[in-house]
Parts: C-alpha cells; sequence; structure tokens
C-alpha cells in the first residue's frame, strides 16, 4: 500500500502539493483528478522520488520511501509518461525487455515475457516485435510503453497522462485494454488525469485534488453522488451522472439475442462505453443496437435498458421516439 503522510512540496513559498494525506489501495486503480497545476504530476512524482518532498512522507507497505535508494525503490514501481520515450533505435521487443535486460534476468525467459506481454496489449508479437518505434502509430507506441512498465513486473505503476496523447477511440481502445490487463495482474496503479471521464473510466478510486490538497477521495460513485464540497461538485460538473456511463462498457448490457433480431440493427463493438453508446443509439435514432465483439454477436440492447439501469441519474437524455427507424 501506498501512503502519502502529510506530504508537502514547495516552490519558493509557494505550495504545489500541501498537507496531503491518502492511502492508494492496493491491487487497485487510484485515479488522481484535478484541475491543471493542482499538483498531481508533483504527487505522482514524490512517489518515485523523481521529485523530494519538502514535507511529510510517503510510505512504501510502511517503509518510509526516504530511506529507501531511489534507484532500488523505482525498480519496483513502474512509470508510464505520455511521451513515453521509446529508444528509437531499439526494436520494440528490445524497448520492452530494457529493464529486464539491465536487471539481467534470464534472456530466454524475457523473450517470452515479451512476447507475453505485446500479446497482452493487443499487438501481435511476430508482427510487431521487430519493428522501430518510428513505425508504430501513436496508440501503438503507447501500448509497448504499458508492456514496458509492466516487463520487470513491478508489484506498483505509475501513470502520468498515458493516454493523453491519444485521438478518442484510440484512447477508449487502450484503455478498455488496460483494464482487461489489470483484471488479471491486480497492479496498484496511480494514475494521473485531468480528464473526468477517463478518472471515472478508469479508477476504482479517485482522489480528486485542488490547489495541492485533496478534495474528496472515494469511488467515482462516491464523488459523483456525494461530493464532498461545492469544488467536487462543480468540477464533475451536472452531467456527472451521464459520465459515470462512460465507465461501464456496454457489453454490461447486452441481452443474449440471435442473429435475426439483431439484424438490422446498429453495430456498437461491445467495448464502447455506454455513455458512448447512448449517444450512437440517439444519432441512429434507433431504440436497439446489436453489441458485437469483433464478429461475435453478444445481443441485442435496448435504449430503455440503459436508461431504466441508470434511471436515477440521466434525466437529461431524451430516449428516441418509438418505432423510429431500425
Ligand atoms: N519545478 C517547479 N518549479 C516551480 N513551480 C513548479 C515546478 N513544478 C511544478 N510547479 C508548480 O506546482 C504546481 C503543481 O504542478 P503539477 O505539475 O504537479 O500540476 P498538475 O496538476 O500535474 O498539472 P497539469 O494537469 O497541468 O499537468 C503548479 O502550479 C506548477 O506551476
Amino acid at each position: 500500500m501506498i501512503t502519502l503522510s502529510h506530504l508537502e512540496k514547495k516552490y519558493g513559498d509557494t505550495y504545489a502539493v500541501k498537507d496531503l494525506s491518502l492511502s492508494f489501495p492496493d491491487a487497485a486503480i487510484t485515479a488522481l483528478l484535478g484541475p491543471s497545476g493542482c499538483g498531481k504530476t508533483t504527487t505522482l512524482r514524490m512517489i518515485n522520488r523523481l521529485i523530494e518532498p519538502s514535507g511529510g512522507q510517503v510510505l512504501l507497505d510502511g517503509q518510509d520511501a526516504a530511506r529507501l535508494k531511489p534507484e532500488a525503490l523505482r525498480r519496483g514501481i513502474g512509470y508510464v509518461i505520455q511521451q513515453i520515450g521509446l529508444f528509437p533505435h531499439l526494436s520494440v521487443a528490445q524497448n520492452v525487455a530494457t529493464v529486464p535486460d539491465l536487471l539481467g534476468r534470464d534472456r530466454a525467459q524475457t523473450r517470452r515475457r515479451v512476447d507475453e506481454l505485446l500479446a497482452l496489449v493487443g499487438l501481435e508479437p511476430s508482427v510487431y516485435r521487430d519493428k522501430r518505434p518510428a513505425e508504430l502509430s501513436g496508440g501503438q507506441a503507447q501500448r509497448v510503453g504499458v508492456a514496458r512498465a509492466l516487463a520487470a513486473d513491478p508489484p506498483v505503476l505509475l501513470m502520468d497522462e498515458p493516454f493523453g496523447a491519444l485521438d478518442p477511440i484510440a484512447r477508449d481502445e487502450v484503455q478498455e485494454r488496460f483494464l482487461n490487463i489489470q483484471r488479471e495482474l491486480k497492479k496498484t496503479v496511480v494514475i494521473v488525469s485531468h480528464d473526468i471521464d477517463e478518472a471515472l473510466r478508469m479508477g476504482d478510486y479517485v482522489a480528486l485534488m485542488q490547489s495541492g490538497q485533496l478534495a474528496q477521495f472515494g469511488t467515482p460513485d462516491d464523488l459523483v453522488r456525494r461530493p464532498a464540497s461545492e469544488f467536487v461538485r462543480q468540477f464533475l460538473g451536472d452531467d456527472a451522472n451521464l459520465r459515470q456511463l462512460a465507465g461501464v462498457p456496454v457489453r454490461q448490457f447486452a441481452r443474449p439475442a440471435g442473429a435475426g433480431e439483431a439484424a438490422g440493427l446498429p453495430r456498437i463493438e461491445a467495448a464502447t462505453n455506454t455513455r458512448t453508446a447512448l449517444a450512437l443509439m440517439l444519432r441512429a435514432g434507433s431504440e436497439q443496437a446489436a453489441i458485437w465483439d469483433g464478429e461475435t454477436l453478444l445481443g441485442v440492447v435496448g435504449f430503455s435498458d440503459l436508461v431504466r439501469a441508470e434511471a436515477a441519474t440521466l434525466p437529461a437524455v431524451t430516449p428516441p421516439a418509438t418505432g423510429s427507424s431500425r
């Protein structure tokens, strides 16, 4: 468990982070959310000692991080940033293997692990392993960055706006992949984001910061339904409930159906978040949509199912008129 205790960082007379106390639960994703300049990155970088605190402590499983050697500490903490900084002259596989190689791990074992990780992040090893970073799209490079951070199998992963440079569709996909990986690997993840949708979608917990301090810590549901202050309520916005749907893949609402029933319905990919799915159905003017996982039909979802599921929280959405085009 990572615990921050009265953590502070001062630049001159100004606090970038002030008296920040909070714990990041093990095996869960916590999103550090907040407006620009509120101290998210500074906080994250104090955890792996890329920035030294001016006061307070970072405790890693009860141990004061200040007493650990930074290099040793960082070995147990993966770090993913937006500009992932892949080595341009190395292949994808060599990039992913950087840390295990540095640690002197068995080569053959590392090679197997690299292939496993590439597959895990959705890059077919035989296709991508020998490519150079310049041959990758932004989303692919980002996935290599995630694979690289996972290669040393650190229990903790710090991510600073890791998906910020991606376009919305690529971002949805990489986020979904990461959530799938996390379900399997159960790392302790801290992810910095200024994107409310991303925080609500990715975070098991959200720590919302305001001017270097903690405004609220809780589950996405806590923040949306029980905002601790006017700042929290305003930051999440009036459409917070609707935003929360961004955290739920639409596959969850798929009702098994045969090909006949699905014929002619708008097609929505299973990983699409429910908010986007609602928007797509509104745009198509259709009460129902077919949910596909690649070539597999998962079922059919009704607009009213989605509205009912979130009945208390969806006042702003007007369902399409009955009998509209299918
Ligand atoms: N090296 C530095 N010297 C002086 N002030 C700094 C330094 N680094 C950060 N700050 C200030 O500390 C505050 C917090 O910065 P930080 O980068 O942690 O914010 P953030 O929440 O991550 O912002 P963003 O979302 O824009 O990246 C800001 O006001 C910033 O200007």
